[in-house]
C-alpha cells in the first residue's frame, strides 16, 4: 500500500481536518491544527508530505521519525501539531486496514469506559454556576473553569479575591457533588501564582492547570511545595523531549499533552508511559474536534495513567460548529454521567462525513484568539 495524496480541511469553528488517501482505497483522517496558526500547520502538513506520498502508511515509527528528524529543525507548536495530525490519520490507515480499533492495536483495553469533563464560563470565567447546573442535568460532575481574567505579574487584593470569590460560590452552591479543574490559561506569573493558589486552596479543585506559563516549568516543583492543590499542565509541551525536563524537576500531578500538538498517538503514548514511571497522571487536552477526541480516547483506553479527558461539547470555542457536526457515528460518542465507551469502529472509530467538511472548509474563518491588555496598555496573556 503506498499513501497518494494528503488533503487538508480547514473548518469552522477553528479545526483543520485532514484526509490521507492510499492507493489501495483506504483513507485515513487526523486533526493538524494549532488553535489561530491553522494556515500555518496546513503550510507544514503539505511540506512533511514531500516525505510521505509514496510511502507505506503502515511503517507509522519510520514516517514519524522521518518527519521528526528528517528536517533538522524540530519541534515547536507548528511542526509538532502536523506531524500530529499525520499521525493520527496513519493510525486511522492502520487501524482500518486491520479492520481493529487502534486501541486493540496497542495492547487491548485497560478500562471498560473513560471519564471526561466539560468546560463551564468562556474566556471571562462568567457565569459558571448556571453553565455546571445545566451540564449537570446531562450528567457531567467534572468541570473545568478559567480562573481569572487578565491577571498582572503583580495584581491586587481585588483581583486575587475576585478570582477566589468565585471559585467560592461553586463550592456554596454544589458543595463536593462535583467536582472541578481551574485552568490559570498561563495568565497568572510566578509572584501571583502561590498567594492564588493559597487561597483557593480551601475549595480542594480537583486541579489547577498551567499555573505559570509552560515556558516557565521550572517553577512547577517549587509551587507544588507550597500547595496541595494537584498542578496539571501540558498543552503547550509538543514532545517527550520537553515533558522530560518537568519529570526529573517535579511539581506536576498531571500533564496534558494535546494529541494534535504533541506529535500524536505515536509520541503521547511514550509521554504516557513515562509520566506512569513518575506516578504522573495524564488528562489529554482536547479542546478541538472529533478525530482529536478519537486520538485521545485511543490513548485514554491504553494508558493506566489516563485519569480523566477533556471533550469541547459546548466548549466557548465551537462557534460555527459544534463536536459532532462532522461525524457520521454520532451514538458512538454518546456519555453516559460524564463516561464515554471506547468507540467501536475500526482505526480512530470516527465515521467523517466528508461531504459535510468539503461544505465548510468553503470560506472557513480563519480563528483567532482575542488579544488582550491591561490597564496600562501592555499585553495581557489571553
Ligand atoms: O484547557 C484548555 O482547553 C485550553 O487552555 C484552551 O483554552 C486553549 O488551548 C485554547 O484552545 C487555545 O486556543
Ligand atoms: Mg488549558
Amino acid at each position: 500500500m503506498k499513501i497518494t495524496r494528503l488533503t487538508t480541511f480547514r473548518v469552522p469553528p477553528r479545526w483543520t481536518l485532514l484526509k490521507i488517501e492510499t492507493d489501495e482505497g483506504v483513507t485515513g483522517w487526523g486533526e493538524a491544527v494549532i488553535e489561530g496558526r491553522a494556515r500555518t500547520v496546513e503550510a507544514a502538513v503539505h511540506e512533511l508530505s514531500e516525505l510521505l506520498v509514496g510511502q507505506d502508511p503502515a511503517r507509522i515509527n519510520d514516517l514519524w521519525s522521518t518527519m521528526y528528524r528528517g528536517g533538522f529543525y524540530r519541534g515547536g507548536p507548528i511542526l509538532m501539531s502536523a506531524i500530529a495530525g499525520i499521525d493520527q490519520a496513519l493510525w486511522d490507515i492502520k487501524g482500518k486496514v486491520l479492520d481493529k480499533p487502534v486501541y486493540e492495536l496497542l495492547g487491548g483495553l485497560v478500562r471498560d469506559r473513560m471519564k471526561t469533563y466539560s468546560w463551564v464560563g468562556g474566556d471571562r470565567p462568567g457565569d459558571v454556576i448556571a453553565g455546571i447546573g445545566k451540564l449537570r442535568q446531562a450528567g457531567f460532575d467534572t468541570f473545568k473553569l478559567n480562573g481569572t481574567e487578565e491577571f498582572g505579574m503583580l495584581d491586587s487584593t481585588r483581583a486575587i479575591d475576585a478570582a477566589v470569590a468565585r471559585i467560592g460560590e461553586i463550592r456554596a452552591a454544589f458543595g463536593t457533588q462535583i467536582e472541578f479543574g481551574i485552568d490559570f490559561h498561563g495568565r497568572v506569573a510566578a509572584p501571583m501564582a502561590k498567594p492564588l493558589l493559597r487561597e483557593l486552596e480551601q475549595f480542594r479543585p480537583l486541579f489547577v492547570e498551567e499555573p505559570v506559563l509552560p515556558e516557565q516549568y521550572e517553577h512547577y516543583a517549587h509551587l507544588a511545595d507550597a500547595t496541595f492543590i494537584p498542578l496539571a499542565a501540558g498543552e503547550r509541551m509538543y514532545s517527550r523531549f520537553e515533558f522530560k525536563h518537568v519529570f526529573e524537576r517535579g511539581g506536576l500531578a498531571i500533564v496534558q499533552p494535546d494529541l494534535s500538538h504533541a506529535g500524536g498517538i505515536t509520541e503521547c503514548v511514550k509521554i504516557a508511559a513515562m509520566a506512569e514511571a513518575y506516578d504522573v497522571a495524564i488528562a489529554p487536552h482536547c479542546p478541538l474536534g472529533p478525530v482529536a477526541l478519537a486520538a485521545c480516547l485511543a490513548l485514554d483506553f491504553v494508558a493506566y495513567n489516563a485519569v480523566i479527558q477533556e471533550q469541547s461539547m459546548g466548549i466557548h470555542y465551537n462557534e460555527g460548529a459544534e463536536l459532532l457536526d462532522y461525524v457520521v457515528n454520532k451514538d458512538d460518542f454518546h456519555l453516559v454521567d460524564g463516561y464515554i465507551a471506547p468507540l467501536p469502529g475500526p482505526g480512530l472509530g470516527v465515521v467523517v462525513d466528508e461531504e459535510r467538511v468539503v461544505e465548510a472548509s468553503k470560506g472557513a474563518p480563519d480563528w483567532r484568539n482575542p488579544l488582550w491588555r491591561h490597564a496600562d496598555g501592555s499585553v495581557a496573556e489571553w
